[in-house]
């Protein structure tokens, strides 16, 4: 049973003749969910949200908003809106016309549609700025008027595309935490995409790991670093290790790696490096084929990174060329779907 906002993909997919960019995917988003749709470059995320926002016709499948099909309506009408990449904001316009600008469309009255934009620029802190031009307002401040606007067409889900990867890492973490606050304050769906892992895990309720067309895996921020499904998502996540045992292929998360003297017959790796990080220490591994080969370009040993304390590591340091065995309790491998 769908609740009045949720969103659902059903087989959706997208074919661009040359590139099947959607390959049939299947998504519920429950409403007032904050979902990130993340993946490489090309894993067809912005496909995906294009079809939601109705700037794509899917080939196949459906767009469902409460419970109401809306894949072939025009973007205006189907209760969602996008926030784009470039913010998009009209350079000839002040920020209160940019903002007000749909409403001016539909010919809703001046007085009325500025009453709105107005009540919408003080939500993002941006009243003061109404008469300026787009051009003199910083990154950050642009993105606050195109939210301004996107929520201007009172969306049920609001959509994003990368909205944080035009800005410096410093403003990016800042506009993380409002766009969080603005989630908690509205209510409403957001679906993002990027290819930022760390954003993903920031903000999302609902984490969904795209792979060449096709959901890897679905789930909490959590359960997704926690128990990664696939070797793509254990890879893609990062901090996991991938480690091939006689029951096949398993993720074991850098700090859950335990570093013992071997016993005799142990099979056991060498340490490559040691990476001082403050209150952590890396400690690189490689196995052993890297003794056996002279030549570093070809050589492709299998590699892990354990993760240490800083206290821990100092207690008992490790120097590299040493040997050891990488040992884990069986709660922290978490067998992979090839
Ligand atoms: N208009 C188009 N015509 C043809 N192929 C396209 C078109 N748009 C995207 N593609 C292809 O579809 C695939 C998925 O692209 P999409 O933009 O959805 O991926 P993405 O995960 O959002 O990537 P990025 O992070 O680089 O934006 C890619 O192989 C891309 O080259």
């Amino acid at each position: 049973m769908s609740t009045r906002t949720d969103l659902e993909l059903i087989h959706l997919v997208k074919d661009y003749g040359q590139s099947l960019a959607v390959a049939g995917i299947d998504l519920k988003i429950a409403a007032g969910s904050y979902c990130c749709l993340l993946g490489p470059s090309g894993c067809g995320k912005t496909s995906t949200l294009r079809m939601i926002a109705g700037h794509e016709e899917p080939t196949e499948g459906s767009v469902v908003l409460g419970g109401r099909e809306i894949t072939h309506l025009s973007p205006s009408e189907r209760g969602t809106a996008m926030m784009f990449q470039s913010y998009a904001l009209f350079p000839h316009l002040s920020v209160l016309d940019n903002v007000a600008f749909s409403e001016r469309m539909k010919g809703t009255p001046k007085a009325e549609r500025e009453a709105r934009a107005t009540e919408l620029l003080k939500l993002v802190h941006m009243e003061p700025y109404a008469q300026r031009l787009p051009a003199a307002l910083s990154g950050g401040q642009q993105q606050r008027v195109a939210l301004a606007r996107a929520l201007m067409l009172k969306p049920q889900v609001l959509l994003l595309d990368e909205p944080l990867s035009a800005l410096d890492p410093f403003l990016r973490v800042k506009m993380r935490a409002e766009l969080k606050r603005w989630h908690r304050e509205l209510g409403m769906s957001f679906v993002h995409v990027t290819h930022s892992q760390e954003e993903a895990m920031a903000l999302a309720d609902l984490v969904v790991v795209m792979n060449q067309g096709r959901i890897e895996q679905a789930g909490t921020a959590r359960d997704v670093f926690e128990r990664p499904r696939t070797e793509f998502v254990a890879r893609f996540i990062g901090a996991h290790n991938i480690i091939e045992t006689p029951a096949g292929k398993v993720a074991v998360r850098c700090d859950r790696l335990n570093l013992v003297t071997p016993d005799v017959g142990e099979p056991a790796v060498t340490v490559a490096a040691i990476e001082y990080q403050g209150a952590q220490v890396q400690v690189h591994l490689v196995a052993d084929a890297a003794h056996t080969n002279d030549d570093p370009e070809t050589d492709d040993p299998a590699r892990w990174v354990a993760v240490l304390g800083d206290t821990q590591f100092h207690s008992a340091p490790f120097e590299p060329g040493q040997r050891v065995a990488m040992r884990w309790w069986a709660q922290d491998a978490h067998g992979l779907i090839a």
